[in-house]
């Protein structure tokens, strides 16, 4: 039996914030000590902040981590734990994204990222260089490259998140060379369903490679981009530790690292997999000896008995349903988002929504009360204001649902009627076109703008953050108006499909029960920017829209393709209206480009999203003949 305690961090850091992001990993370092663990593991960049883009091209913001690095060490060095932490360095001119490790006072081995994520929203490949197999280097007088790590409790393997994402990962040789934990530090966003991804994967890895891996993930949004923390530990396939998500601090398991040994020996399919990997030349990977740095204390851990004190029986099940797992990760993820951007930037005091009492709005409304409840839990109203803008169109119905959900949140409630200046300004635009009329559409979007000015107006006195309410369908054919709903300072569901803004809002009715959202419910969605205005009939039904969405900007179809899985999907609508929906869907996407590379900044929860720099990086200036085929 050979005990160690593992224990998984999560610290929400600031890009740039080096400084602030060390005292917190000592805060939680200290305490991982104080609790007897062995191995801490911290995240990828916890001292620089994840995603650094092209900062990393400043010198100075590659260097800057080192010190701070040298003050992690030298903060931790009568602790009694071996920790592992992210961090970029410069060498000989190149960057490169780092797994630290840290003991005894000293930075005992720097081991670089080999596989640099350049889809999606990484873009590492472009300002970092990749470490390599057999890389032997020195930096700073600490061995930098593709080592591992011996210590009198085992062989440690560190590596950086990508590593791990290839089945020809780095884990690959260094377990056939001895390794018996890999310690992964690791930033991996928030989208739907990636926590099950992680999961399984780590599962996969360490049952292929007969391991134990420490997994621990990054906290934190950055920029939209939602780190949602916890972590994994997994020995040889079974799960040992998962670390909650969306909250700071850290879990710790005991392992024994025998076990690893001994299964890893029962396993005839490993032990010739190795051999036929030497034979085919496979290189060693070679140990640095940390003996001599560090002692672990590890006499007063106890064999990880199962709390439900059976090794046969299963463990009580506490599993979410599905549609609750769903509703719960989204919302989290986005008062995340809300909530860092609002304390991160340090730009703002209060948050404001132009609440309609349509979907959209309320939807944002609910989410920002979810963080404010977090940080205000006594009077979380108080960090919220709304806006209730009616103009000639606006009904009694969302009117009554926007000051009833108000109400029942305890957030300030203002009625700001536009009706005067949208006179005026219909006036103004009839005398600038010369006593050509206006277009209906101008006098929608009049309205929209008003609104817009108006909370730009609050924004800019008061130190509001005005947070920007469209989602994600709606966006993608351009029913929003530029200068007017399109803008606001943060986009909170412009990753959320509108079908997805109805569900989450059926399941807020259900949780709270808030007679507010059901009087939303209670009316079709639509703009009601002229009369009777209803969104599925003047675009299509939402979940086609959806539909068309998903076919055509995430599975790239081309319409008769889309046209067939359509058909599919709802037998109940006739080929010929299908029709027109697809093509009209791919009008109006591709001629709506214009307006999301001009809307804010978006919270990022799903890989499909309207963002040039993290999903889809379409021209703006484009024709749809190439889909006529
Ligand atoms: N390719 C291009 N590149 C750059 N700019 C381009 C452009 N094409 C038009 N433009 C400019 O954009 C203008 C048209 O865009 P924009 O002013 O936004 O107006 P537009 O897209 O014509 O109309 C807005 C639509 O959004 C709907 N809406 C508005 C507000 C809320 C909601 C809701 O869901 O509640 C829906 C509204 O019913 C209307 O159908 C043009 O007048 C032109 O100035
Ligand atoms: N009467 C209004 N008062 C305040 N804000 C409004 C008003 N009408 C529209 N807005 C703002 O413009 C945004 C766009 O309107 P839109 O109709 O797309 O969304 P919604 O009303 O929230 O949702 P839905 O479309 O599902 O009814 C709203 O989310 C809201 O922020
Ligand atoms: N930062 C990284 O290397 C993360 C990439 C990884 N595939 C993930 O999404 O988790």
């Amino acid at each position: 039996m050979r005990l160690v305690k593992i224990g998984l961090a999560s610290v929400n850091t600031t890009v740039g914030a080096f400084g602030r992001n060390v005292d917190r990993a000592l805060d939680v370092a200290r305490r991982m000590a104080a609790e007897d663990v062995t191995v801490g593991v911290f995240q990828e960049q916890l001292i620089g902040g994840y995603p650094p883009e092209d900062l990393v091209q400043w010198q100075g913001f590659v260097e800057n981590q080192w010190p701070q690095l040298e003050r992690f060490a030298r903060e931790t060095g009568a602790l009694s734990t071996v920790f592992l932490v992210g961090v970029a360095v410069n060498h000989q001119g190149l960057r490169y994204n780092c797994a630290a490790l840290v003991a005894g006072g000293k930075i005992l081995g720097l081991v670089p990222k080999e596989k640099l994520p350049t889809y999606n929203i990484f873009y590492e490949g472009r300002t970092f260089s990749r470490g390599y197999p057999g890389m032997r280097e020195e930096l700073r007088g600490v061995p930098f490259g593709d080592f591992l790590f011996r210590f009198d409790f085992g062989l440690l393997a560190p590596e950086v998140c990508e590593d791990i994402w290839s089945p020809e990962a780095p884990l690959r040789r260094r377990t056939y060379s001895g390794a018996e934990l890999v310690v992964n530090v690791s930033a991996s966003p928030f989208r739907v369903g990636h926590g099950d991804t992680r999961r399984e994967l780590l599962a996969t890895r360490a049952s292929d490679h007969q391991c134990t891996i420490a997994y621990s993930n990054a906290l934190g949004s950055n920029d939209g981009i939602i780190f949602d923390g916890g972590g994994f530990i997994n020995q040889n396939g079974k799960p040992v530790l998962e670390e909650p998500r969306f909250q700071e601090g850290f879990a710790a398991a005991v392992v024994d690292l025998d076990r690893t040994l001994r299964l890893r020996a029962e396993n005839t399919t490993w032990r010739s997999d190795r051999e036929a990997w030497l034979r085919e030349g496979g290189k060693l990977v070679p140990t640095i000896d940390c003996t001599a740095a560090f002692t672990s204390r590890r006499e007063m851990l106890r064999y990880p008995v199962p709390a439900h004190r059976s090794f046969f029986l299963p463990a009580p099940d506490t599993r979410r349903s599905p549609r609750e797992a769903l509703c719960e990760d989204i919302l989290d993820a986005l008062a995340l988002g809300i909530g860092d951007y609002f304390e991160k930037t340090r730009a703002f005091k209060v948050i404001g929504i132009a609440l309609s009492g349509g979907r959209d709005s309320l939807l944002t409304l609910l989410i920002a009360y979810r963080y404010a409840k977090r940080v205000r839990p006594e009077n979380p109203g108080s960090l919220l204001r709304a806006f209730y803008m009616p103009s000639r169109y606006s009904s009694d119905a969302t009117r009554e649902a926007a000051e009833t959900i108000a109400r029942e949140l305890g957030v300030s409630f203002q009625v700001v009627p536009i009706e005067e200046a949208f006179e005026r300004e219909l006036n103004i635009a009839r005398t600038m076109l010369a006593g050509a009329e206006v277009t209906p559409i101008t006098e929608q979007n009049i309205q929209a703008r008003l609104r817009a000015q108006r909370m730009w107006n609050w924004s800019n006195s008061s130190g509001g953050l005005f947070l920007q309410t469209g989602n994600m369908s709606e966006r993608a054919v351009g029913y929003t108006t530029t200068g007017g709903d399109l803008m606001g300072a943060l986009a909170v569901i412009a990753n959320v499909p509108k079908t997805v803004v109805m569900y989450l809002l059926d399941y807020l009715l259900e949780q709270t029960g808030y007679e507010g959202i059901r009087k939303v419910l209670a009316k079709p969605a639509g703009p009601e920017l002229a009369h009777n205005q209803v969104g599925e009939e003047e675009l299509m039904p939402f979940p086609i829209l959806d539909a068309c969405f998903y076919l055509f900007a995430g599975e790239k179809l081309v319409p008769s393709e889309m046209q067939a899985a359509l058909e599919a999907m709802f037998p109940e609508v006739e080929g010929a209206r299908l029709r027109t929906y697809v093509e009209k869907f791919i009008r109006l996407f591709l001629q709506s480009i214009y307006k999301w590379v001009q809307a804010p900044l978006s919270l990022h929860i799903g890989n499909l999203d309207l963002d040039r720099e993290r999903a889809l990086q379409l021209p703006v200036v484009t024709s749809s003949d190439w889909t006529k085929g």
